[in-house]
């Protein structure tokens, strides 16, 4: 296959013989600072933000940080694939776009200007259960693109039952339930401006059209918002689960199952006895545990204990080509990216996340044979070496 993705490179530099620049920077590590100036403080917060001190949010970039490519010459690189298969579906690239719920609070247009982009381009997009807009919705958006389901797993079972048969229904193939949010971390940029996307009101966070949901309140949530956002908070907080719980996720869900948030080699082996197909190695962006484990310092022992048992996914401070190239070179089949794109919805909708997932694309292609690879599965632990300092 001819590379595709590093089109893009050319397309910049033609319009800029006309005099035209991108749409905004093609670093998507300087996309931070512009959605800063772009967003009112809470969203920006909300969305740039990290649990505690911020700790695991630094950890996670140093990590790629103390990793280097060691480029390859002499070796044909000329034509690119950088397709791959995740959980037996053929994907033009390793990335997918990782949930992201409440994307309302970034731009009107919210999943579904997201869905649209993903799909123009063939990734996945792991819809949040905690989207703005519905499933239903947000499926009809993606057209023939590809997608998954992120689920918040509910302690009603009704609703839970609720939710994956309308995902189901709606065409999502695999399931990817979180496990490291049953509730949120301390994090002071929210607590500090009294932040919660949630709580703002019906809209513009959480869809409550859910029929099961709706069953279990004693007044609609359009009668009475306050209520039913409570309750909608309180179904995935503190949840009481165990690894036996799983069964029931599996008579519900007839498609791959995927745990997402797993960070201990010993949770992966289990993820990989119960039968699961696939774990995200995730430390939540940061947002969770503050002082945990960089995720790409969990990785390379947790792809070697599990890599042939079940597919490996990662996310966790992703942001250029070559982090996507070290992923996969330390044992990942592909990588989820997070706030990047969400700061091109926030300066452009769709156009914004398509230039963003695009840079990413090109970057990885570029710099896989410029490494001299012709595809992400030739990278090994040859291609990289450790910088200690
Ligand atoms: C604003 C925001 C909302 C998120 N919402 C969800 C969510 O609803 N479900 C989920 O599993 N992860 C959620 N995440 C975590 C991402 O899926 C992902 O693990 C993380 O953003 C990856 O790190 P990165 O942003 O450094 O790429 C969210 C992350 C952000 C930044
Ligand atoms: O903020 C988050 O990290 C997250 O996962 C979340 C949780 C609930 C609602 C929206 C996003």
């Amino acid at each position: 296959m001819p590379a595709q993705y590093g089109q893009y490179q050319n397309e910049i530099y033609l319009q800029g013989l006309g005099d035209v620049r991108p749409p905004m920077s093609t670093d998507p590590t300087t996309l931070e600072s512009m959605a800063k100036g772009l967003l009112d403080s809470g969203p920006f917060g909300y969305v740039a933000g990290g649990a505690g001190s911020g700790a695991t949010v630094r950890a996670n970039r140093e990590a790629f940080d103390r990793w280097r490519l060691v480029p390859r010459m002499l070796r044909d690189a000329t034509d690119r694939d950088l397709s791959t298969t995740v959980l037996g579906q053929q994907l033009p690239a390793p990335i997918l776009l990782a949930p992201v719920g409440v994307q309302a609070i970034v731009h009107p247009d919210a999943e579904s200007a997201t869905a649209r982009a993903a799909a123009g381009l063939g990734l996945p997009m792991i819809l949040s259960t905690a989207s703005s807009t519905s499933i239903e919705e947000v499926a009809a958006a993606s057209g023939e693109g590809p997608r998954w389901y992120q689920l918040y797993w509910p302690n009603d079972d009704e609703v839970c039952a609720s939710l994956l048969r309308r995902a189901k229904a709606a065409g999502y193939t695999a399931l990817v339930v979180t496990l490291d949010t049953w509730t949120l971390a301390w994090r002071p940029t929210d607590l500090d401006q009294a932040y919660l996307p949630f709580l703002r009101g019906i809209g513009t966070a959480i869809p409550f059209s859910d029929p099961a949901f709706r069953a279990g309140l004693e007044k609609t949530p359009e009668e009475d918002p306050q209520m039913a956002i409570l309750r909608w908070v309180g179904l995935f907080t503190g949840q009481d689960k165990s690894w036996d719980r799983l069964a029931f996720l599996r008579e519900h869900w007839d498609g791959p199952i995927v745990l997402k948030g797993i960070q201990h080699v010993d949770d992966a082996r289990r993820a990989a006895d119960a039968g699961i197909e696939g774990i995200v190695v995730s430390n939540h962006g940061g947002r969770q545990v503050d002082g945990a484990i960089a995720s790409l310092d969990a990785l390379p022992g947790i792809a070697e204990a599990v890599g042939d048992r079940l597919d490996v996914l990662f996310d966790s401070g992703v942001r250029t080509g070559a982090d996507v190239l070290k992923a996969i070179a330390l044992g990942a089949k592909a990588v989820l990216l997070g706030r990047p794109w969400v700061y091109g919805l926030a300066h452009s909708g769709e156009a914004g996340v398509r230039h963003v997932l695009r840079s990413i694309l090109a970057d990885t292609e570029l710099t896989l044979g410029l490494a001299g690879h012709r595809t992400p599965g030739a990278l090994g632990r040859d291609a990289l070496a450790e910088v200690t300092r």
